[in-house]
């Protein structure tokens, strides 16, 4: 049977698309974004990337197989050594402060695609969960590889954007890949629609993430 990850690229590809030609990712390789927005964006990626790191060791709590469990919470890891890291030194280039932080209500678009995120991990199986987690990854990193080279006139933009063409991003996205594969082997059809499923709606969160940040989208009252 086709792996599970060959079928995830092609069936993410139109939506992926709808990602790369978003005026966030546009704009900010052409070093246009207004600066506000990206603060906007960093302040809700904060809050969204705990609950993924979170979600990590969650899902790997239902593994036994220790090579996968491994995966899962080195992932978590990383992403505190490494992305959140990179964020904190972010904050400081931009002085977006602590309180700042905390004081910043979550935007219906972060609160729905974490909300999705647990939805998969309390009613989906082990593979579906993993498959919510999985476009955070691989989006990322095709995003990072495209724009490697925009040399966008922002700094932090463009290192925004080198963080996500790096071998140790590459490293976890691959990783991931193939955690999908695995947990997948023994899916029958039902699974493998509803991995297909979780995958796609994370997509199509990523996507509308760039809209929130664009928009600087709030609640209605
Ligand atoms: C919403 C979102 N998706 C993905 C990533 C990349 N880890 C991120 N920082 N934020």
């Amino acid at each position: 049977m086709t792996k599970i990850s060959t079928e995830l690229f092609e069936i993410a590809q139109p939506v992926w698309n709808l990602s790369y030609q978003h005026p966030f990712i546009t704009e900010l390789a052409a070093g246009k974004l207004p600066l506000e927005k990206f603060r906007y964006y960093l302040k809700q990626d904060r809050y969204y990337l705990e609950q993924f790191g979170d979600l990590h060791e969650k899902i790997a709590q239902l593994i036994d197989n220790p090579a996968d469990k491994e995966i899962l919470l080195v992932g978590a890891n990383d992403m505190h050594d490494g992305e959140l890291d990179i964020r904190n030194t972010m904050f400081q280039e931009i002085g977006i402060t602590a309180d700042e932080i905390k004081s910043t209500p979550i935007a219906p678009t972060a609160y729905s695609y974490v909300t999705h995120m647990n939805y998969e991990l309390t009613n989906g199986t082990t593979a579906s969960a993993v498959a919510a987690l999985l476009p955070c990854y691989w989006l990322y990193s095709e995003i990072g590889h495209r724009l490697i080279n925009a040399q966008s006139p922002v700094p932090i933009y463009q290192e925004w954007l080198d963080s996500y063409a790096s071998t140790e991003f590459d490293g976890g996205t691959n990783q991931m890949v193939q955690l999908i594969d695995h947990l997948s082997e023994q899916a029958d059809s039902a699974e493998r629609a509803q991995i297909k499923d979780s995958f796609l709606k994370s997509s199509n969160y990523e996507l509308n993430f760039w809209q929130m940040a664009y928009t600087m989208e709030n609640w209605a009252g």
